[in-house]
């Protein structure tokens, strides 16, 4: 089988990684390429990286270029989607990198988006167990529509998930997150461009501000079957990619064994991978793959669960989920095209 994709928003950071991670993909020939105001340029100006592709000039993002497609991946800024989405048909598998389908609340996309909610698609992260003893992956084959997750909700709610389905910790959970500057995207910030960010970290949207709060306490009430509150500090770091999360949670009295509940919950995923005991997650361990790295540890003094987790924000944040996702839908192995083999050092 040989599918033709087209991928809007190809010369930002999430299209560009669809593409590295499509060009090793045996079962997909690649079509339309387009892009804002970069539209006309050629591919190569934005992507260096993929020569394979150096023929390529990017067209304007209209329904009209993305038609003809039996793949169309939106690498779009947030409330650009959705639209375009609309205007594509029903038989078009569409895999949304941005937020505009992730949440079920219309409530909730008013307040963190704002504008209308354009409703929500299959949630694009098939390791996430849910409450019924299914995964999310059930949801995602066949389907004609994928939001995919955030990158700090994909690695927060896989490090939290297992401890949550468990019921071995109280439903109110931490998470501080070390992201990498490609989370931002391309279109420049001035706090992105280099002397504010080298030799220095910062936190941001402290204090249940930012709008990746709602997608984890989505996930992780779904998983839960009931509402988890959830504490989430988002840090930026002077590192191109990666996200390393360090998420904790008080544990029940009678909670066991944690770590047999995380090995079991992971055994048979391909991309979450407990690691052995005394190794713990790096961001550079899983940098361009799409694995996900976790590390489990009980705190003795304060009967706290901590678990450390780190994933490449663009690969299995994004892209790599992305193609997994796609995977599903069209029937494929989920693996196909994918790696778990990071870069090092
Ligand atoms: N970066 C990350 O780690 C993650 C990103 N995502 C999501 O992926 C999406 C893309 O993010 P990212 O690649 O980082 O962003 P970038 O800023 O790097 O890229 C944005 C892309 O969208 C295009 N674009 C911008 N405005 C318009 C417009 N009005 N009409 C058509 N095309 C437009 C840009 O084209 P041009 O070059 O012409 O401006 C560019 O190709 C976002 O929704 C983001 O939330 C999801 C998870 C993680
Ligand atoms: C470092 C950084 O700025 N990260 C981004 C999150 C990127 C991402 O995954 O999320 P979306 O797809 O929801 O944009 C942020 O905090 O807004």
């Amino acid at each position: 089988m040989t599918v033709r994709i087209a991928v809007a928003g190809a010369s930002g950071y999430a299209g560009g990684e669809v593409l590295r991670l499509l060009l090793s993909h045996p079962d997909v020939e690649i079509g339309a390429l387009t892009a804002g105001g970069n539209a006309g340029s050629p591919l190569l100006a934005h992507q260096p990286h993929l020569l394979p592709l150096a023929d390529r000039v990017l067209e304007e993002t209209t329904a009209r270029a993305l038609a003809g497609h039996d793949v169309v991946f939106l690498a779009l800024p947030h409330g650009k989607s959705a639209e375009l989405a609309a205007q594509l048909g029903d038989d078009v598998l569409v895999v949304d990198c941005g937020a505009d389908h992730r949440l079920v609340d219309s409530w909730a996309w008013e307040r963190w988006y704002g504008g209308d909610h354009a409703g929500s698609w299959p949630y694009g992260l098939p390791e996430l167990p849910r409450a019924d003893g299914t995964r999310q992956r059930d949801l995602l084959r066949g389907t004609k529509r994928v939001a995919v997750p955030g990158c700090y909700p994909t690695v927060s709610s896989l490090a939290l998930a297992p401890a949550v389905a468990a019921d071995v910790v109280e439903p109110e959970v931490v998470v501080v997150a070390v992201s990498g500057t490609s989370g931002a995207g391309k279109a420049a910030k001035t706090n992105l461009l280099g002397s504010e960010v080298m030799g220095s970290l910062s936190a941001y949207g402290v204090g249940g501000a930012h709008r990746h709060t709602p997608e984890i306490v989505q996930n992780l009430s779904l998983v839960a079957d009931r509402p988890v509150g959830v504490s989430f500090t988002p840090v930026l770091a002077p590192l191109p990619r990666g996200i390393l999360a360090t998420c904790s949670a008080q544990l029940r009295a009678d909670a066991g064994d944690v770590r047999a509940v995380y090995a079991k919950a992971y055994a048979d995923e391909p991309f979450v991978h407990l690691l052995p005991e005394g190794h713990w997650p790096t961001t550079g361990a899983v940098l361009g793959s799409n694995a996900v790295q976790l590390q489990v540890a009980v705190d003795p003094d304060l009967n706290r669960l901590v678990v450390v987790a780190a994933v490449d924000n663009l690969t299995k944040g994004t892209a790599g989920a992305a193609v997994q996702c796609m995977n599903l839908a069209l029937g494929l192995p989920e693996t196909t095209g994918l790696s778990t083999v990071g870069v090092a050092p």
